[in-house]
């Protein structure tokens, strides 16, 4: 495992983006939207099957632990977990195995992640058996979105996922892209989407052979209670933004409101995305996006549509209207 230092200095390879940066850390330290897929009733579109179980089970009584429903056609999977704890472990394995699968067969794994409750729901990877058996030299760590802020700065998506996850893990720090925060809100995503693409020119990423944006083995996300996901809000028109691939964002209605995005054409190209959704305040919208509900909003979430597996990680809390 890596050790805490007073003062860490991670560099890159790459001469303009993800620049050489220091950090003093006190302690240790094709827009499609294929609305065919939105609000489809889980009961007419997912079969439905209990993990533990031979019998078959109705989506009324979804809200139970091991219960996972899968959608072959669009290769959408939806998992429940009675507490947050079973689907922390759940979480660290399915990343573990599919961090197996990209080393073994690419010899690298690009692994994004989001802000948010997200990262406290991978604390079972910085344990027994995960953090000793995964092979975190193959890791490139990215991020689907971050506050334009200090890296050092509380409200760093950043600095979060360090202090929980990767200063517990020995990815080398040249794998680890965070933003240029020197730079402007726009600067910041230009720079990193120079950076993407440089890594997309070497092999590092993979590029999508059918949407031609970067395509990343797994994208770990979570979802706020209005829908967002990444900082793609409801109503933005960076909704729609389908030329970029990172883009910037100054009056976000959660604070802070300067950050920088991976739009929906990059989000949508990926391999896996594993959808990360807890507690009541996510119910109804959970309800929108995977069951009966009658409500005509479209939430972001609702867009998230990759080009392999989408796998959503609900407690109990989150699935209770489904
Ligand atoms: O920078 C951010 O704000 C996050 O990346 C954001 O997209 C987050 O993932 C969701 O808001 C869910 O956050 P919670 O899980 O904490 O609700």
């Amino acid at each position: 495992m890596a050790t805490a230092a007073s003062s860490l200095t991670f560099s890159t390879s790459l001469p303009k983006l993800c620049r050489p940066f220091s950090i003093s850390i006190t302690h240790l330290p094709q827009v499609s939207l294929n609305f065919k897929k939105l609000n489809c009733s889980i009961s007419s579109a997912l079969k439905i099957s209990r993990r533990t179980a031979a019998t078959t089970t109705k989506a009324s009584s979804m809200a139970s632990s091991g219960i996972t429903t899968v959608d072959q056609k669009n290769k959408k999977v939806v998992e429940v977990f009675d507490t947050e704890d079973e689907l922390a472990v759940s979480l660290a394995k399915y990343t573990a195995d599919l961090s197996d699968k990209f080393a073994k067969e690419r010899g690298s794994f690009t692994v994004v992640v989001s802000g948010g409750s997200l990262i406290k729901s991978l604390r079972k990877l910085v344990e027994a058996p995960y953090v000793d058996s995964i092979d975190w030299s193959k890791w490139h760590v990215f991020w689907v979105d971050e506050r334009v802020v200090p890296k050092d700065h509380p409200d760093s998506n950043y600095k979060l996922a360090f202090d929980g996850f990767l200063s517990k893990v020995p990815i080398p720090p040249g794998n680890v892209y965070a933003i240029n925060d020197a730079l402007s809100s726009e600067g910041a995503a230009d720079d990193y989407e120079t950076c993407l693409k440089h890594l997309v020119h070497t092999g590092v990423i993979n590029k999508s052979s059918v949407s031609g944006f970067p395509k990343f083995d797994l994208m770990l996300v979570g979802m706020g209670p209005d829908g967002h996901v990444a900082s793609l809000f409801p109503g933005h028109p960076l909704l729609q933004e389908n030329q970029k691939w990172v883009t910037h964002i100054t009056n976000s209605p959660k604070p802070p409101p300067g950050r920088i995005t991976f739009t929906f054409p990059v989000i949508n190209s990926s391999s896996y995305i594993a959808l990360v959704v807890c507690g009541a305040g996510k119910a109804s919208v959970v309800q929108t996006a995977l069951g009966k509900s009658q409500n005509s909003d479209v939430f972001p979430v609702q867009m998230v549509s990759p080009e392999g597996e989408l796998k959503w990680f609900l407690d109990k809390d989150a699935a209770s209207k489904l």
